[in-house]
């Protein structure tokens, strides 16, 4: 047995030490996409792009959270992650997170309707969310947990965010921002319960090793997403078609 291994597997200390060094190399804050925004470097048209885009992930996460709810035979687990449905979902009207998310898409020019019929959704995206969702219902549930814990970086970036905007998207109202604004203060929570019971479940050394691997898993979808975002909106796109068709 060595220090780090208690019994057949990790310690406390040496299990959160390898959930934040993948959150460390892999967390999509350091996606160009992301030093972009946070630079003041995005055109309209690229906040507008990000955010019908995003809308696609929210609206999913209640769903992947009623996969680990479905898969999850324990009372008490399921009450502390019950709330994360109607945190995303509201109760009422435009409640919620997803509301929240509808107020920003409107303080950036877009429709409603052009977020609900999902036109802007790139396949890459698409594929991205689908795959959290498929990988909720499939995976044991403490692992699909674990699989939630990026929201441990997710504060930084959203304070980080919500400075950006301020300073360098001032065409984007202020009521637009509350979504960030709340998910500072929720994603702690959230990331919080997320962490203890990944603790508590994951509590063999394999399935210490898989929440580890659900979590990289995690960061290489949140990146596909801006990777299909950047291909999309950077231009070069089109500027391939456009010397290609030159081309003849
Ligand atoms: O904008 C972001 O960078 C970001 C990241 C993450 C994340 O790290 O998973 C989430 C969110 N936002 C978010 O808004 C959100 O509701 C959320 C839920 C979850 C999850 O996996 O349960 N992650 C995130």
């Amino acid at each position: 047995m060595t220090q780090t291994q208690c019994g057949e597997r990790w310690n406390r200390e040496t299990f959160l030490a390898q959930l934040r060094a993948v959150g460390h190399y892999k967390y999509h804050n350091k996606h160009p996409f992301h030093t972009y925004m946070n630079e003041g470097r995005l055109t309209p048209e690229q906040v507008r792009g990000w955010v019908a885009n995003r809308f696609y992930y929210q609206q999913n996460i209640p769903i992947k959270d009623a996969a680990i709810l479905s898969n999850c035979p324990i009372r008490e687990v399921r009450r502390i992650w019950l709330h994360r449905i109607t945190d995303h979902d509201g109760l009422q009207n435009d409640d919620g997170g997803i509301g929240a998310w509808l107020k920003l898409a409107t303080a950036t020019g877009l429709t409603r309707a052009e977020l609900q019929d999902e036109r802007h959704v790139l396949p890459g995206v698409r594929f991205a969310v689908d795959a959290y969702v498929q990988f909720t219902r499939t995976k044991p549930w403490p692992i699909a947990i674990a699989s939630s814990l990026t929201e441990l970086f997710a504060p930084d970036l959203m304070s980080t965010r919500l400075a950006a905007f301020k300073k360098y998207y001032p065409w984007v109202a202020d009521e637009g921002l509350d979504y960030f604004r709340s998910r500072i203060t929720q994603a702690s929570i959230d990331s919080d319960q997320g962490l203890e019971l990944t603790m508590a479940y994951c509590d063999t050394l394999p399935l210490q090793e898989e929440a580890v691997k659900a979590l990289s898993f995690k960061c290489d979808l949140l990146w596909s997403m801006l990777d299909a975002m950047m291909l999309e909106y950077s231009g070069y796109k089109k500027k391939w078609s456009e010397e290609a068709v030159a081309a003849g």
